[in-house]
């Protein structure tokens, strides 16, 4: 039988349809206090490949964490539909995992102890959830840190603790809004190239949301520029960089010409 007949993969390609995630004529309207309205989503079509770093780039307001609760399942569009791996999104799943701004860690768990909290929440074995626990903890580079509580931890220390936990039940997709926004530019710098080591390790597919051109572009296979009023797609920018990346690309002609080319736009006078 010619392999691609083959029953198991024939089933794989059933699961595993081109695109992983995909949005299509995705719309959100709030309700504002005084009666009004405001489209924070209008008309979105994206289309997502599994293993792809996507990220999110756009001015406040646009629709950027409106769009990322919408893949995570955490709120439902206006209209539209959402469909991860060909299922309509209907709310969390555990194909997905999240990391936001701030990691929310519980100061009265350890750090190891609050990697393992989705097992406790999904249920699954503990014995196991904590070997991943670790296992994952070495690969943020917080091996040495599983039992200390996070106000031991520094900024970048409680956001790799975030990315471990996230990552505990082996989603195929990590969702992260701004994740690295609450810290310094020499910290960021590192944990790209960190996010950037376990993206290639573990194969995740992960859309990334930032305000900061350099990040966006440094990360990522395509960078989605959003527009504001209303909150809609500009254009998605392939970006042609080479990988593996180190910190010296962003000092090359071809990553000003692109990061440029965003700033454009974005409309923005100045750097990032
Ligand atoms: N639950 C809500 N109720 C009413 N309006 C909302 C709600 N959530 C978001 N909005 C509005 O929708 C728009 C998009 O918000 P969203 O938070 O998605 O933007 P964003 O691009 O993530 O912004 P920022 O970069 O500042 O985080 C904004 O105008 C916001 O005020």
């Amino acid at each position: 039988m010619p392999a691609d007949l083959h029953p198991e993969a024939v089933t794989a390609a059933v699961r595993n349809p081109d695109p992983f995630i995909d949005l299509g004529h995705v719309r959100q309207v709030f309700r504002t206090q005084s009666g009004g309205e405001v489209v924070a989503l209008d008309d979105v079509n994206l289309q997502i490949r599994d293993g792809e770093f996507v990220s999110v780039l756009g001015p406040s307001g646009c629709g950027k964490s409106t769009l990322m609760r919408i893949i995570g399942g955490l709120a439902s569009p206006t209209s539209g539909e959402t469909r991860i791996d060909g299922e309509p999104v209907s709310g969390p799943s555990p194909l997905v995992g999240m990391v936001f701004q701030q990691p929310a860690l519980f100061p009265w768990r350890s750090v190891l102890r609050n990697v393992t909290l989705p097992a406790e929440v999904l249920k699954l074995p503990k014995k196991a959830a904590e070997e991943r626990g670790k296992e994952l903890l070495e690969t943020v580079g917080l091996g040495h840190a599983t039992h200390l509580y996070p106000y031991e931890l520094s900024g970048g220390m409680q956001q790799r603790a975030g990315i471990a936990r996230a990552l505990l039940h082996d989603p195929k997709i990590l969702l992260m809004d701004e994740p690295f926004g609450a810290l310094d530019a020499l910290t960021r710098e590192s944990m790209g190239l960190e996010l950037l080591r376990v993206w290639e390790s573990t194969k995740k597919t992960v859309v990334f949301v930032t305000h900061s051109v350099n990040e966006a572009l440094f990360l990522a296979d395509r960078v989605v520029v959003m527009a504001a009023r209303p909150g809609r797609i500009a254009e998605v920018h392939e970006v042609a960089l080479p990988r593996p990346r180190t910190l010296d690309l962003m000092a090359t002609a071809e990553f000003s010409q692109a990061a440029d080319h965003l700033r454009q736009l974005l409309g923005a006078k100045t750097g990032d």
